[in-house]
């Protein structure tokens, strides 16, 4: 039977740092990992991300959940064909319900061979913190991807006091008194305390598909280096219903892209070293009022 284990939360929360450190860690163990993920829009970025000699499935443009799951069953049924492998870890898009996208895992196909332990939902301490100002379907998918949860990370707690952690961890215990809490930076935690879950079903499921939350991604691809201080002034005159950005971008007198990524108004650029295609994609609402630097 291969362990299975379901990453969630909410956009830019974490998902990938958690996915990347778990990979490593599975390696170093001499465990073979695999990976199963779902990206908004048609550009897969996080994927990159994965590196080599582990195998790979992933949707793009879609959602492993509700409408998209049997297209997820197929996925991962070519995995387990075509790969051998002792640990699947599911990284959902952050517009996902947790317990929608379980489906495609509970298929009768997979009983004999697929073994789910459980859900983890990488939580932004600071976006938990301030939730009243996000649109209110947005906030109850956001809630319900923490009530949802076997094992909780409230991430990002560098970005808060020592009171606004208590506070965070107190109430995130309220949503979901069941779940262990942990307070990670780069939702560093060991695979041993994802081992150690147990997971239960929550009661019913609050609604709050995709196709509901009128989120939209936009791919703009830029042919010219772009000025960095041009740049972060658009980023920071942005509305808030942009909620992540991430991609390439070819900053004026470099030779090379850097890696860039945007999440509830803070900025990260990584340099690349090598030639990639200059562009990014977008995840929000009204995305089309938008007008590009
Ligand atoms: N300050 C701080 N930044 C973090 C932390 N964890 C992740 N980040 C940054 O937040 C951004 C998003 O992190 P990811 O791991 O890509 O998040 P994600 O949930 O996979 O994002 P999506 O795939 O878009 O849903 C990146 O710029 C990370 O470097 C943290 O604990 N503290």
């Amino acid at each position: 039977m291969v362990d299975v284990y379901l990453f969630s939360g909410f956009l830019g929360s974490g998902k990938t740092s958690l996915l990347k450190k778990m990979i490593t860690e599975l390696k170093d163990k001499g465990l073979k990992p695999a990976v199963f993920m779902n990206e908004l829009g048609s550009m897969n970025f996080d994927s990159e991300e994965v590196g080599d000699g582990v195998p790979l499935k992933e949707i793009l443009d879609g959602c492993i959940c509700c409408s998209g799951s049997e297209k997820s069953e197929a996925q991962i049924q070519t995995l387990l064909a075509e790969e051998e492998f002792d640990v699947l870890l599911i990284e959902t898009t952050g517009a996902a319900h947790p317990i929608e996208a379980l489906d495609a895992i509970f298929s009768p196909l997979f009983a004999e061979r697929l073994n789910f332990r459980g859900i983890v939902t990488v939580a932004d301490s600071k976006r938990f913190m301030e939730r009243q100002q996000l649109p209110p379907q947005v906030r109850s998918l956001f809630l319900e991807q923490i009530r949802h949860a076997d094992l909780l990370l409230a991430n990002k707690s560098d970005l808060l006091s020592d009171s606004e952690q208590s506070q965070v961890i107190f109430e995130i215990q309220q949503l979901n008194p069941s779940a262990r809490i942990v307070q990670t930076v780069h939702a560093k935690v060991p695979f041993q305390l994802l081992e150690s879950m147990n997971h239960q079903s929550r009661g019913t499921v609050a609604q709050a598909p995709i196709s509901k939350l009128k989120l939209q991604t936009k791919i703009v691809a830029f042919d010219r280096p772009v000025e960095r201080e041009v740049f972060e002034e658009w980023l920071r005159d942005l509305p808030d219903t942009v909620y992540r950005i991430k991609g390439y971008v070819t900053l004026a007198g470099h030779s090379y892209p850097h890696s860039f990524q945007y999440a509830y108004g803070m900025v990260q650029w990584l340099p690349e070293y090598m030639k990639l295609r200059n562009q990014i994609v977008l995840i929000g609402e009204n995305l089309e009022e938008l007008v590009f630097p």
